[in-house]
């Protein structure tokens, strides 16, 4: 298996590029803010447990998220890889993903970043709001408040995977085809 981390802000196209590697690699992908989304709809039990830390922007609790993972991987035993999109993005998920990674005999091949300026990604997330009818990128306080979660307990798995090699940086910023370019770059090489 060859997993891959995609890494990056709020709006910074993880969700955007995932669609075209997918393909490309024949991967599986995993989007934890989508399958919570999902849940959301739906109604269920981890969808009413999830809604007000989602609703406010704030990061849903490790141990129901990384449950909520692991419960998805398992839907693909036979899968060449998965693309994680959204997940970890705390250190104790990083930690949970790798031992679970381990108990199955694979690990994270890379974390791959998609990088790009703060504003330039407000204002995306604000655009974005207008159609996707997601509460949390309709008002500028939670978005802001994601960002915060994110330099808080997101940003520091940047070292976590950087001290295991494994953390490459792409520029985020240009056309869909050119970052799928630069991404696809790190990963033939790997
Ligand atoms: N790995 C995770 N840990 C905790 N909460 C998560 C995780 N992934 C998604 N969420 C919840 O779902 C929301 C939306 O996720 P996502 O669509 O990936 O957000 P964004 O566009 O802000 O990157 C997050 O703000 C958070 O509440």
């Amino acid at each position: 298996m060859t997993n891959i981390v995609l890494f990056g802000k709020p709006g910074a196209g993880k969700g955007t590029q995932a669609e075209f590697l997918k393909e490309k690699y024949k991967l599986t992908h995993i989007s934890t803010g989508d399958v919570f989304r999902f849940n959301l709809k739906n109604d269920t039990d981890l969808g009413k447990q999830a809604r007000v830390y989602m609703d406010a922007g704030d990061l849903v609790p490790d141990e129901l998220t990384t449950k909520m993972l692991i419960d998805e991987v398992n839907k693909h035993p036979d899968t060449n890889g998965i693309l994680f999109d959204g997940y970890p993005r705390t250190i104790s998920q990083a930690e949970a993903l790798d031992a679970f990674l381990t108990s199955i005999g694979s690990n994270v091949a890379a974390t791959i970043a998609l990088e790009a300026d703060d504003e330039i990604l407000v204002q995306r997330l604000l655009e974005r709001g207008k159609t996707s009818g997601r509460i949390d990128d309709q008002d500028e306080e939670k978005i802001r408040n994601r960002y915060q979660e994110y330099n808080e307990k997101t940003a520091p798995l940047m070292n976590y995977y950087e001290e295991q090699g494994k953390f490459h940086s792409v520029n985020g910023i240009g056309s869909i085809a050119e970052i799928t370019e630069r991404v696809s770059n790190v990963i033939d090489n790997l």
